[in-house]
């Protein structure tokens, strides 16, 4: 029998994703909505995938996430993911530096249902984060914004976190960039590059990246706090 092509090797594993997906992390009308609000709007489609969707959901349940914040709400895809995972009383904060992608994003989790348990915040990222000192430590913070700022950011998540509080990033595989070092790096890869080296080498941190299987998407960089 002959072996498969690389073709063949990638069809499969689609099949497999697009299969793991549709069992494990179905959309609903209320994600399918943010997507639909998204394209309306003429926003990027550079959200995360379902099955990270999920992954982010099955973080939140596992540290028992009563406060999330997110860093980056394009559109809210991400953020109803992670609502979901709330408790009533619970309570997610987005930071979106765009008022046109907050208002999507605003419309978006109301229509999917978790317009009570949200808030979107606007402005830079890094002139909000020390307004929220009093307002943690927060049980999960997924970093999604500008790559140049990433390890400003993680300096932030880990002063807002707790012992047992979960730090993701996306993008931190980039077709594997965000691993090397060179001369030409742009300031978002050496923010990538710079954030995967930070959570590897911090005593506080349990570090590992998850890389995606297809072409169209990334990786996420998955750090627990150990101890502050
Ligand atoms: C990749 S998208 C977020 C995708 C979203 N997390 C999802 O998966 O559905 C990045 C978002 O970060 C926002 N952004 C970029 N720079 C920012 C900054 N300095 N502060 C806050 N938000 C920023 C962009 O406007 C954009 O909406």
């Amino acid at each position: 029998m002959s072996e498969a092509t690389s073709e063949q090797q990638a069809e499969q594993r689609h099949q497999i994703e697009s299969t793991i997906s549709r069992l494990f992390a179905p959309e609903d009308a209320g994600l399918q909505g943010a997507l639909q609000a998204a394209r309306d709007a003429g926003l990027p489609e550079i959200q995360i995938n379902p099955i990270q969707g999920k992954l982010l959901q099955v973080l939140a349940t596992a540290c028992q996430a009563r406060k999330i914040l997110e860093i980056g709400s394009l559109a809210g895809y991400s953020g109803i993911w992670l609502a979901r995972a709330l408790p009533t009383d619970g309570h997610l904060i987005t930071l979106e530096i765009n008022p046109e992608h907050a208002e999507v994003v605003r419309a978006s989790f109301a229509n999917a249902g978790v317009g009570d348990r949200t808030e979107v915040r606007v402005g830079a990222a890094l002139d909000l984060l020390p307004t929220l000192t009093t307002e943690g430590p927060f049980d999960l913070i997924f970093i999604d914004a500008d790559k140049a700022s990433y390890p400003q950011y993680l300096d932030w998540a880990i002063k807002l976190s707790r012992a047992g509080s979960i730090i993701i990033a996306d993008n931190c595989v980039r077709d594997g960039v965000a691993f090397q070092q060179t001369a030409t790096m742009d300031a978002d890869t050496i923010g990538l590059v710079q954030y995967n080296q930070l959570t590897r080498e911090d005593p506080r941190l349990t570090t590992i990246v998850l890389a995606n299987d297809n072409d169209y998407t990334d990786g996420l960089n998955i750090a627990v706090v150990k101890a502050h």
